[in-house]
């Protein structure tokens, strides 16, 4: 072995180039150099530019000669004006849900359109090491997914699981295919305690029993058990919505589950469910009915729809930037209370006709942003469950805030610590200032100024700060950002192709 960075990258160049199949003088081809710098290169006695780093990179498929790098950093430099078109990808939290939910299918999913983000890829990562066989079909991310004879549930990835939240959702699903199991704890951002125990109790009338020691969930099923009255949610969250109708899914009865939420993933989930032929009646309220049944067995096509939350992020970048761009399918019905409070904040926008998304049942518009002179609204903004403003576009009222006149207060009564991180805007030259851990007030108007800041721990704030640093005058840099990551594909070369400045570097 070579010691020292110039080591370090030779072996990673060539376990890459040997991944590929490829000889030195085939990858010497490529970078029109010759094999016996690649040999000096592999041998760790070569100096490399970054630009030499990235030519080798985008040879061999870049992930490859990436890993063991370290974490990714972006450098921005702004401010930046905005134009031309993007378009909203599908959401994480349905993208999640539906991974989660193809469990209960023998037969194949096929989802289309699948958000290729880090949090979907720990997913994978968990549902490959239990023996379910995924594959991206083509570029448009469209992936297949067919679950195994029997699950291997003691093959878990943990180090996979540890890392996401959403592993919680598979005791729904897998508590009609095993007696007994283990899953490792729920991981996810850091915004304080998010309590499992609202799963448990929509669970528990299906039999299932948990007791969680040692890092794990250690789950066992009485069959005797089986739903008789409603469930009633104590939480309309979420996740243990999604929890519960997968239970149902898989219970030839009917369960009708009150105190449902009727956000967008789980709509999401339910419209996948009834491709399954599972009966549910209630979509879109808080009274879910579902007839599930004793063994689903079909080859299934589902296309989740739009992810509210990226819309709302671009057309966060556009309003602080104040630029005009056009952000084509935006899931308007999960954007409508947002829209109706930056509308009072002075915003300028128009819509366009209403279209389906591929599931045939989300309205879609396009949304065009004009230019804008905001003022801060005259009440608190504060979210509830949908057909509330939704939590998760909270944070971005932070930024927006910030280049308002006047002041705004922010009020999150769910996270216990999100609201916290939204004073890292200071950092950039803004006025927010901590009421207490649920409430901001932010003083408007801000000229922000570029700086270095380490990526808060949440995937929102974390965003709202790279958004501020598009507006923001001069070079700055935002580290660690594998939590961006989990929930937007590309955001910085999408970014990038409106007109911003951002590079991509990490720390060999
Ligand atoms: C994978 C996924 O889909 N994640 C979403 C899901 O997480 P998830 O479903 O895990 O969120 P939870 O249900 O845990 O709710 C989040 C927080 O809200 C509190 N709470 C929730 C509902 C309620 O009626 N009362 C109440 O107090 C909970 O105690 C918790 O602290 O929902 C959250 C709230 O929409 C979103 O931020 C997440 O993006
Ligand atoms: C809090 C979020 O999600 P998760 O449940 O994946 O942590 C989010 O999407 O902002």
């Amino acid at each position: 072995m070579t010691d020292g960075y110039k080591g370090r990258i030779g072996n990673l160049i060539r376990d890459a180039r040997k991944h590929k199949g490829l000889t030195q003088a085939q990858l010497a081809d490529l970078l029109n150099t010759s094999q016996s710098a690649i040999n000096r290169i592999e041998q760790g006695q070569q100096n490399l530019s970054l630009e030499m780093i990235a030519r080798v990179g985008a040879a061999l498929d870049s992930s490859l000669v990436d890993i063991g790098a370290g974490p990714t950093h972006l450098r921005v430099t702004g401010p930046t004006t905005l134009s031309g078109e993007i378009t909203v990808k599908t959401s994480k939290n349905a993208g999640v849900a539906l991974l989660v939910g193809s469990l209960l299918n023998r037969g194949r999913t096929t989802l289309r359109k699948v958000a290729r983000i880090e949090e979907v890829n720990r997913i994978i990562e968990v549902l490959n090491s239990i023996g379910v066989q995924t594959r991206w079909l083509n570029d448009d991310n469209d992936l297949e997914i067919v679950p195994p004879k029997e699950l291997r549930l003691d093959a878990v990835d943990e180090a996979a699981a540890r890392r996401t939240r959403s592993v919680i959702m598979f005791l729904g699903p897998l508590l009609h295919r095993l007696d007994t199991f283990e899953l490792p704890y729920a991981g996810g951002c850091n915004l304080g305690t998010r309590t499992v125990e609202p799963h448990m109790s929509a669970l528990r009338p299906f039999g299932l029993e948990v007791k969680a020691t040692d890092g794990a969930y250690h789950a066992s099923v009485n069959r005797e058990i089986q739903p008789g009255r409603p469930i009633v949610l104590t939480e309309r969250g979420d996740t243990v919505t999604e929890n519960a109708l997968m239970a149902a899914a898989l219970h030839p009865g009917t369960t009708v589950i009150r105190n449902a939420s009727s956000n967008y993933m789980v709509q999401d989930l339910c419209f996948y469910l009834q491709k399954l032929g599972v009966e549910v009646e209630g979509v879109g309220t808080t009274t879910l009915r579902v007839t599930g049944r004793e063994v689903i067995d079909v080859d299934v096509d589902y296309a989740p729809s739009e992810d509210p939350i990226e819309a709302m992020s671009l057309l966060t970048a556009a309003i602080v930037t104040d630029s005009e761009i056009t952000i084509k399918r935006v899931p308007i019905e999960f954007m409508e209370i947002e829209l109706a409070t930056l509308e009072e904040m002075g915003f300028n926008y128009t819509l366009s006709e209403e279209y389906l998304a591929l599931n045939g049942k989300t309205r879609l518009v396009d949304i065009n942003t004009k230019h804008s002179v905001l003022h801060a609204p005259l009440d608190k903004i504060h979210p509830l469950p949908f057909p509330g403003l939704n939590i998760d576009n909270l944070p971005f009222f932070a930024a927006i805030a910030a280049v308002a006149q006047g002041q705004t207060l922010l009020h999150d009564w769910v996270y216990e610590n999100r609201a916290i991180y939204l004073t890292e805007l200071n950092k950039l030259g803004g006025n927010v200032t901590l009421m207490d851990p649920h409430r901001v007030m932010i003083e408007g108007p801000t000229h922000f100024s570029g700086t270095e800041i380490v990526c808060p721990p949440a995937l929102r704030p974390a965003v709202v700060v790279l958004l501020a640093m598009l507006a923001s005058k001069g070079t700055s840099v935002l580290r660690s950002t594998y939590v961006i990551a989990r929930g937007y594909e590309d955001l910085a070369e999408r970014l990038n192709q409106l007109g911003a400045n951002i590079t991509a570097f990490r720390d060999i």
